[in-house]
């Protein structure tokens, strides 16, 4: 614990890219790779505390965290304020255009914003372990002891080709994703379900979503194309689920598109596409494109700037849930914590965590578990996971030998279907 006023100051920075194992899941721009890329952040104080972050392994993100890591040393942990200006001033004006983790989903999210977030993880998890309190005290304190989450539902291929089947087996038609949805309901407990959308037409998702109604007809349901659709065919899907699902996520793309698709559909649009950064949430309100904001602290700056944007969105009238990409149980550990310490979260909170192998992961198990489709929020200080070195060595292993360096979904789905063509508006 901490003796009081005395500073904790950033000593060395360890970065380490991992892979972990993942399954053929589909989206519109592609299929994920055998392995997901994510980099552990280290910060570790001249107090001798250790604090982790958790980010994407993409190779331009990786030299990013390098030269942001070089000018943090001597830095107090507390000066969250500092090292951000400190990235700031480093990645001033850069912004990230497609790829980039999300595998060329649009996207004008902050470099800056993007690589603060670890680092300013790790310091709230150093701050937390230097008094002994949960980083969801450091947030406001949790106003839920549970986090909620949704079943994230992909149409996949059976297996990778050339590999044997995986455990979840193909699903590229309603009932197989009926299967898919009840498998993870039934393990995880999981109580609102969202489909990725934008893999096949229109109207065979709208399908799937009918046949997911039926077969669970409490449990609100989205579905997410990432922007596959143009504007008249997603007023279509909008006016043939009305009623049905609890929002549209990024039906079109475009705050323009959006606000088109938002004025002659009933439900609320969501976005993790056209609003990915502050600047953008003006135009988007005066626009009124978006009734739902899905924040990500790995692009949005961190677990205090995503604070920020809950408050933001509580004051425009629109609603909060959260996004997600393949991620590992640094980034579980601080999703919980900020839905936990943010009132204004309004529905389930996306993760990708049944699709990857509960061997794979870079922390000790048992820290997180999910029940009745939530996870409890950790009560231990800090962040309330420890890092597995021998896991975390494993898995840069794996890392250094399986040859990816970024992902690219479009690239491998070419390697099998040479044609594919993933410009938005697909349909
Ligand atoms: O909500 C979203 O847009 C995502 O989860 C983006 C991800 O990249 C997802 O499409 C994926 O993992 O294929
Ligand atoms: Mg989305």
């Amino acid at each position: 614990m901490d003796a009081a006023g005395e500073p904790h100051r950033i000593s060395e920075v360890r970065i380490t890219p991992v892979a972990f194992r993942d399954l053929p899941l589909l989206n519109t721009v592609g299929v994920h790779e055998p392995f997901a890329l994510r980099a552990i952040v280290e910060v570790v104080t001249d107090s001798g505390l250790t604090g982790l972050g958790e980010t994407y392994g993409d190779a331009g993100h990786l030299e990013r965290l390098r030269a942001a890591a070089s000018v943090l040393t001597g830095v107090d942990v507390w000066h969250v304020h500092r090292i951000a200006g400190l990235i700031r001033d480093r990645f001033a004006g850069d912004r990230v255009r497609g790829g980039h983790g999300m595998s060329g989903m649009v996207t004008g999210s902050s470099t800056a914003d993007r690589v603060l977030s670890p680092f300013e993880v790790a310091c709230l998890d150093i701050q937390g372990k230097a008094i002994g309190r949960p980083v969801s005290d450091l947030l406001g304190g949790a106003v839920r002891d549970r986090v909620d989450y949704s079943a994230y539902l992909f149409y996949k291929w059976a297996a990778h080709p050339g590999a044997d089947p995986d455990p979840w087996g193909a699903a590229l038609k309603p009932d197989e994703i009926v299967a898919q949805a009840r498998r993870m309901v039934d393990e995880y407990g999981f109580r609102a379900i969202k489909l990725k959308g934008g893999v096949f037409r229109p109207e065979e998702e709208v399908e799937a979503i009918r046949a997911l109604r039926e077969a669970f007809p409490d449990h609100p349901l989205r579905i997410d194309p990432n922007g596959a659709w143009s504007v008249p065919a997603a007023i279509r899907v909008g006016a043939e689920l009305d009623g049905v699902i609890e929002y549209l996520e990024d039906p079109t793309t475009g705050i323009d598109g959006m606000a088109r698709v938002a004025r002659e559909v009933s439900m609320p649009l969501a976005t993790n596409m056209c609003v990915v950064a502050f600047d953008q949430v003006r135009p988007a309100v005066a626009a009124d494109a978006v009734q739902v904001i899905l924040s990500d602290h790995h692009f949005w700056g961190g677990l205090g700037r995503s604070r920020s944007l809950a408050d933001i969105c509580h004051t425009f009238g629109m609603g909060l849930s959260m996004h997600s990409n393949s991620h590992l149980g640094v980034s579980l550990a601080a999703m919980t914590h900020l839905a936990a310490a943010t009132p204004h979260l309004t529905y389930a909170c996306d993760t990708h965590w049944p699709w990857k192998d509960p061997a794979d992961d870079v922390i000790v198990p048992g820290a997180l578990a999910f029940s009745d489709g939530a996870v409890a929020v950790p009560t231990a200080p800090g962040l309330g996971v420890e890092l597995d070195r021998d896991a975390l060595a494993r898995m840069h292993e794996r890392y250094l030998a399986c040859g990816i360096r970024e992902r690219d979904d479009t690239g491998y789905m070419r390697r099998f279907e040479p044609g594919f063509d993933p410009t938005a508006p697909r349909w």
